[in-house]
């Protein structure tokens, strides 16, 4: 059901290219981090170099799914396309590119399939828009961090990051369809950065269950602390629980970046975050290896498997 409530996330601004650390204005911005976090886990992130980018992109993201279905099917391998199906859900549709902060990666993983002679604005256009968001990501991430004062395992944290892009697209509704577009779940990666088209439909549910219609301006990022994250802090922040109900009819673009581990790293809860208070909560995982877990129970129709239930001790 959309229940819609006056509640609106914090808006945070990102915009200050001088943003770093130890300086007053990175504290005051940490400050607000650390509350939005603790209120919503989420939060909006204004950044208006992001501007500069909204118009090719969603041009870009449109000419990728106008692509013949069959196409996109057959040339993407299946891990990494979800189309109308089942267990995501009929009217949603995503491409996801691996280590997308790396120009190469988009070129080959990407625009080489469709366009094996090139399509270099293709290509550009993605990789601004990974560049712009996993440097955003990265401030976001040491200010948390910080704040928790476990700072000093921000570089070996980030350095071992996967950036993940998610392109996707959701078939536009009638008004009065209640059908979820994407369905409620809890990200498992460490953080998310979510850019959407004017096509509103993200909805989070707050801590005391009730569910915010998310409403971003054109130069803001939805973020989200994820799962992965809260396990890494031994449960010290919470995610959010969030689906996708489109009730306009048009199509909805989102781009999203998603900071996960990367396989092969044994992320494991600082010692500093253990104590007689806070006993230690999960055991130290490889995040590939609950990926190949998790998929297997998604593919059972096991829609409740998760990270925490994962490494729970
Ligand atoms: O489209 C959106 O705004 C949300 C997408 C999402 O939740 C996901 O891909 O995990
Ligand atoms: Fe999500």
């Amino acid at each position: 059901m959309n229940c819609e409530t006056m509640v609106k996330l914090p808006v945070i601004d990102f915009s200050n290219q001088d943003l770093k650390p130890g300086t007053l204005e990175w504290d005051l911005v940490k400050a607000q981090v650390r509350q939005a976090i603790h209120e919503y886990s989420c939060f909006e992130a204004s950044f208006d170099k992001i501007l500069e980018v909204r118009k090719p992109l969603f041009g870009a993201m449109e000419e990728l799914f106008d692509l013949p279905f069959q196409t996109k099917q057959l040339c993407v391998p299946d891990k990494l396309f979800r189309g109308y199906n089942r267990l995501s859900s009929r009217l949603h549709e995503s491409i996801l590119i691996d280590d997308a902060n790396v120009a190469e990666n988009i070129e080959q993983r990407l625009t080489k399939i469709f366009w094996p002679q090139g399509n270099s604005n293709f290509s550009q256009t993605l990789f601004s828009f990974s560049e712009l968001a996993s440097g955003l990501e990265k401030k976001i991430r040491r200010m948390i961090l910080e704040s928790f004062g476990v700072e000093k395992y921000a570089d070996e944290l980030i350095d071992s990051t996967n950036y993940m892009l998610r392109l996707m697209k959701y078939k536009g509704q009638q008004p009065q369809s209640n059908e979820p577009s994407l369905r409620a779940h809890y990200d498992q990666n460490m953080v998310t950065l979510l850019y959407q088209n004017e096509v509103n439909g993200l909805e989070i549910q707050t801590k005391h269950g009730e569910w915010i219609n998310v409403k971003p301006s054109p130069d803001s990022f939805i973020v989200m602390t994820s799962e992965s994250l809260s396990v890494w802090l031994n449960g010290r922040l919470r995610s959010p629980k969030h689906r996708v109900m489109v009730t306009e009819n048009k199509a909805r673009y989102c781009a999203g970046l998603f900071a996960t581990p990367k396989g092969g790293y044994q992320v494991k809860i600082p010692e500093e975050l253990v104590d007689e208070q806070n006993p230690l909560m999960f055991k130290p995982f490889d995040y590939e290896e609950f990926l190949d877990y998790f998929s297997s129970q998604l593919a059972k129709g096991d829609l409740s498997a998760g990270l925490k239930a994962y490494c729970s001790i």
